[in-house]
C-alpha cells in the first residue's frame, strides 16, 4: 500500500478502492479511470507508483465507493476487459492521529500519566463538611448569570469582555471561611497565595470553551478547587488532547506549561467516560478557581500564547462587536479604526492560523476531492501554464495536471509541510514534481504583479475575518496575474 493508504481493519466498505492491475503502468490513464467513474461525484485517483500496476480511488462516501467496485469488479471495456484486484482501501492514520483515538473521550483520574509540565491534582483537598458548608454560604451569594452557567467574583473582578481584571478596582474580599483552605493551599503551593476567585456553578452536562486563562491578568499558578459532581476537563495543545476526571473536593494545580501554553475545556456533554471506572453522568458542578492578580506584563516562553507579547489572544465576540461599531463611527467620520484591524488579525491568529497548525494531518486526511469545476478550470489552462495555489492546504491539487507549474502557498506552516511532502521523490505522486510550496499570506503574496498565467484560490477568503480583508486579499490575488488576459478563480462556496 502506499504512503498515505493502508489496509482497511475490517472488510467494511469504505470511501477508498484499491485497483490491482490497474493504471498507467499497463495502459489505463487516470483520464481513463476518472471517464468510467464519471457518475460519481468527487471522485479522486491516486497512483502511488506510475511503474506499478495500481491505484488508489477516493469517493465523496462508502456507498459510492461500494457501487464503484461492483461496477469495476465486472469487465469495463475502457480498460480492455483487463480483470481488475478491488479492495477497500483506508486512509493511513499518522502515530499522532491514532494516539488521539486512543485518547478521544477519555478521561483519566491521574493527569500524572500525561506528562504535562506543571499539571497536577490533589485528590480530596477539603472535607465534605468543608465542601457542604461552601456550598450553603455560595448559595447565599449574588450570582451573575451568563449564557450558560452563573458566576460569583470575589477579590476582584472578572470581566469577561476584555477576559481580564481591573487591578485598580478591587472587588469583595473572599469568604471568611475560605481561610483554612487558603492556608493549606499556601503550604500545597510553597507560599502561593491568590487574591482573586472565581466561582462558576455549571448545570448538569454545561461545560466551557477552550480557553488559556490570558497571561496579562494573571500570574503564577491557576487553580481549581471542584464541589459537589465531578466532570471532565480537556487540556489541549498542538493537536493533542487529554481528559482529567476533576472529582469533587479535588484541587487542580495548572502552573508553568499547563498555565501558559495549554488551553482547558470542559466539554458540554450529559456523561464522562472515566478510565477505569466507566460512564459517570454528569452532575451539578461547582469550581473555585484561584488566581493572582498581575501587575506587570507577562515575559513568558510562550509568546504564540500571550497576550502581553504579541496580540495574539482572540478578542471575544462581545469585544469584536464593540470593535465593528466602533469601525462603523470611524467609517462615518472616515477615521481608519487601528483597533478594530488589529482586532481581526489577532481573530484570525487564534481561530485560523493556530487551529490549522496543530489540526494539520487530521484536516488533510480529510481533504483529499478534487472539487470537479476546480478540475475543469485546471483542465483548461493550457500546457505549461505557471499557476499560483494560494491557500493550497495539503496541495490536493498540485497533481491534477503534469504538465503545468504549480506554485503552492498557504498561510498554516502545519499545511504547507504537508503539501510539501507531497512533493518528496518518495511520496509516489510524480506529478506533483512541477509544484513549489511556501508559507505565505494570501494578503501578502510573495509574487511580482502579473508574473503568473493563473491563480486558483479555493475556499479561502472566508478564514479572513471582515469583509474588508477579504477584498484586500482579492485585490492581491487577481494582481499577481493582472497584466495577462489570463485566468482566475476563487471559489468559495459550490
Ligand atoms: O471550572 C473550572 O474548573 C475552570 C474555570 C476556568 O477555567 C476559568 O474560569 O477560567
Ligand atoms: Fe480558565
Amino acid at each position: 500500500m502506499c504512503a498515505a493508504f493502508t489496509k482497511p481493519k475490517d472488510s467494511c466498505p469504505t470511501s477508498h478502492l484499491f485497483l490491482g492491475n490497474c493504471g498507467p503502468a499497463v495502459g489505463i490513464s487516470i483520464q481513463t479511470i476518472a471517464e468510467v467513474l464519471h457518475q460519481f461525484e468527487n471522485v479522486t485517483v491516486t497512483v502511488p507508483d506510475a511503474l506499478l500496476a495500481r491505484v488508489y480511488v477516493s469517493f465523496q462516501n462508502s456507498q459510492s465507493a461500494e457501487q464503484a467496485a461492483e461496477l469495476l469488479r465486472r469487465p469495463v471495456p475502457a480498460f480492455d476487459d483487463r480483470p481488475l484486484a478491488v479492495k477497500y482501501a483506508a486512509l493511513k492514520r499518522t502515530e499522532a492521529e491514532e494516539d488521539q483515538e486512543q485518547q478521544d473521550g477519555k478521561v483519566s483520574t491521574d493527569p500524572r500519566k500525561f506528562c504535562i509540565p506543571g499539571l497536577r491534582l490533589l485528590q480530596g483537598f477539603i472535607t465534605q463538611e468543608e465542601e457542604q458548608a461552601l456550598v450553603n454560604e455560595l448559595a447565599h451569594g449574588e450570582w451573575e448569570e451568563l449564557a450558560r452557567r452563573r458566576v460569583q467574583h470575589f477579590g476582584y473582578k472578572f470581566h469577561y469582555e476584555t477576559r481580564n481584571v481591573d487591578p485598580a478596582s478591587p472587588a469583595e474580599p473572599m469568604p471568611a471561611r475560605l481561610g483554612p483552605i487558603l492556608q493549606r493551599m499556601q503550604q500545597a503551593l510553597d507560599g502561593w497565595v491568590p487574591d482573586q476567585l472565581t466561582v462558576n456553578d455549571y448545570a448538569p452536562g454545561v461545560g466551557l470553551s477552550p480557553h488559556i486563562d490570558t497571561h496579562s491578568a494573571f500570574t503564577g499558578p491557576i487553580v481549581s478547587l471542584s464541589l459537589v459532581g465531578l466532570s471532565a476537563m480537556e487540556f489541549r495543545r498542538h493537536g493533542l488532547r487529554r481528559g482529567v476526571a476533576l472529582p469533587p473536593r479535588s484541587l487542580l494545580v495548572m502552573d508553568g506549561e499547563a498555565r501558559l501554553a495549554w488551553a482547558h475545556y470542559i466539554p458540554h456533554r450529559k456523561s464522562d467516560y472515566v478510565e477505569g471506572v466507566g460512564w459517570l453522568p454528569r452532575t451539578r458542578r461547582i469550581s473555585l478557581t484561584f488566581r493572582q492578580v498581575r501587575r506587570s506584563p507577562c515575559t513568558c516562553a510562550y509568546p504564540e500564547c500571550c497576550d502581553s507579547q504579541a496580540c495574539q489572544l482572540p478578542p471575544t465576540r462581545k469585544a469584536l462587536a464593540a470593535q465593528e461599531l466602533q469601525t462603523s463611527a470611524d467609517a462615518a467620520l472616515s477615521l481608519p479604526s487601528q483597533g478594530a484591524r488589529a482586532g481581526a488579525a489577532c481573530l484570525e491568529v487564534a481561530y485560523v492560523h493556530q487551529v490549522y497548525d496543530a489540526i494539520a494531518p487530521h484536516f488533510s486526511s480529510t481533504r483529499f476531492a478534487v472539487w470537479p469545476k476546480v478540475r475543469e478550470f485546471i483542465n483548461s489552462l493550457p500546457q505549461g501554464a505557471v499557476v499560483a495555489d494560494v491557500g493550497c492546504g495539503n496541495g490536493k491539487y498540485f497533481g491534477v495536471r503534469s504538465d503545468i507549474a504549480v506554485l503552492g502557498s498557504d498561510r498554516s506552516a502545519g499545511l504547507a509541510q504537508v503539501a510539501a511532502q507531497r512533493l518528496s521523490p518518495t511520496s509516489g505522486n510524480s506529478a506533483c514534481t512541477r509544484a513549489d510550496v511556501a508559507v505565505a499570506d494570501g494578503l501578502t503574496l510573495p509574487y511580482r504583479s502579473g508574473c503568473l498565467d493563473a491563480v486558483l484560490c479555493i475556499a479561502v477568503m472566508h478564514h479572513l475575518s471582515t469583509e474588508q480583508r477579504q477584498q484586500v486579499a482579492d485585490v492581491r490575488v487577481v494582481d499577481v496575474f493582472y497584466d495577462k488576459s489570463n485566468w482566475c478563480i476563487i471559489f468559495e462556496r459550490l
